[in-house]
């Protein structure tokens, strides 16, 4: 689509597949498409989060046509989400999805040096993998069948910037980002439609879990941020998607990180891009650096904590 026409999708009537749709964003955005009348699929690795988020979808029901499907399957690897596509897709006749939201996924915040090899190893597994391998399935499928769609990606504001404690989930956000970049090019070939959301924080049960292992600096930092409802969220993402935007924010902080870190993305708009840009040219460096101070001063306690883990004699 050229840049400066405007795209409007509407969901009713599309199969639409959200992963990680029993929680939090996820199930947000399940139940706003049943609302909005689509046909909705589900899939997480807790069978009784789905039976639940079943019910929540149903109860959005807006005709007797539409249908709603679940499918547990853990999707870090490229066997679960082959297996969970077909399970899906069976009553769809093995048509592919018209819209793919990639929304499972898990942060947990740690120290760098208090991660094992596991904690880092599962970082990549649970923030990129779990997106990576359901796009590259279902790009497969949808070539091969001659099918246009489009595939939402979900990162974070994480995804354009870092701070203090994010060493096993930032770079995974990161990954997917570069990863929606690739594909928004790559897939022009085949009129898949990409997209990518960046959510700043929600108030999800996930976020409820990341705060458990969360310190406590990268909490204070995160005190600058405002977080949102997951609904919230899953309106900005659909508005975003309806107006044909590829990368997508929806608060103030990360739409200017979004201008200012907007690398081969497109714009989407030239003179509200420049001005972001401008204003990120200049709050950014002062933001980062009253961050590092507090980093700085968190230094004696950080000690105190190390100490007491036996990581620092
Ligand atoms: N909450 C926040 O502040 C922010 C979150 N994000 C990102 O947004 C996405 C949604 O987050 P949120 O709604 O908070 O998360 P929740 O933890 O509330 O929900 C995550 C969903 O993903 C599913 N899931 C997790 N791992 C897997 C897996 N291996 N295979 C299949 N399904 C899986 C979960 O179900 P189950 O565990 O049963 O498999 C659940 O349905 C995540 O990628 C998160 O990193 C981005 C920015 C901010
Ligand atoms: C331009 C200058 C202004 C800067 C103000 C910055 C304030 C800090 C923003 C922190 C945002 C962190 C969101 C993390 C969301 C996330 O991905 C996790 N919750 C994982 O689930």
């Amino acid at each position: 689509m050229p840049f400066w026409s405007k795209e409007s999708w509407n969901a009713s009537g599309k199969h639409c597949y959200v992963t990680g749709g029993s929680s939090g964003l996820g199930l947000a955005l399940a139940t706003t498409l049943a609302a909005r009348g689509a046909h909705v699929s589900i899939v997480a690795r807790g069978q009784q989060r789905l039976d639940d988020a079943m019910k929540q979808i149903e109860a959005k029901r807006q005709s007797p046509d539409q249908i709603f499907r679940s499918f547990s399957a853990d999707l870090r690897g490229a066997a679960g989400a082959n297996a969970a596509l077909d399970a899906i897709t069976e009553v769809h006749d093995g048509r592919t999805p018209d819209a793919i939201f990639l929304c499972a996924g898990v942060a947990t915040p740690r120290f760098f040096v208090e991660s094992t090899e596991q904690d880092l190893a599962s970082g990549m597994d649970l923030g990129y993998w779990t997106e990576a391998w359901t796009a590259w399935a279902v790009t497969k499928r949808m070539v091969e069948q001659g099918r246009k769609g489009k595939i939402v990606f979900v990162a974070s504001t994480l995804g354009y910037m870092s701070f203090v404690g994010w060493s096993s989930y930032s770079p995974a956000r990161h990954a997917v980002r570069g990863l929606a970049d690739t594909l928004r090019s790559e897939l022009l070939l085949y009129d898949i439609d990409v997209h990518l959301f960046c959510p700043n924080t929600m108030h999800t049960p996930g976020y409820v879990e990341e705060n458990r292992t969360k310190p406590q600096i990268t909490s204070l930092i995160e005190e600058g941020d405002s977080p949102v409802s997951p609904e919230q969220a899953a309106t900005a993402l659909l508005k975003g998607v309806a107006d044909g935007h590829t990368h997508i924010s929806g608060d103030m902080v990360t739409e200017l990180f979004r201008a200012a870190t907007r690398g081969s993305a497109p714009y989407h708009n030239f003179v509200y891009d420049c001005i972001l840009d401008t204003a990120a040219f200049i709050a950014t460096p002062i933001w980062r650096s009253m961050t590092d101070s507090r980093v700085r001063a968190h230094k004696p306690e950080h000690a105190r904590y190390l100490r007491e883990r036996g990581l620092q004699k």
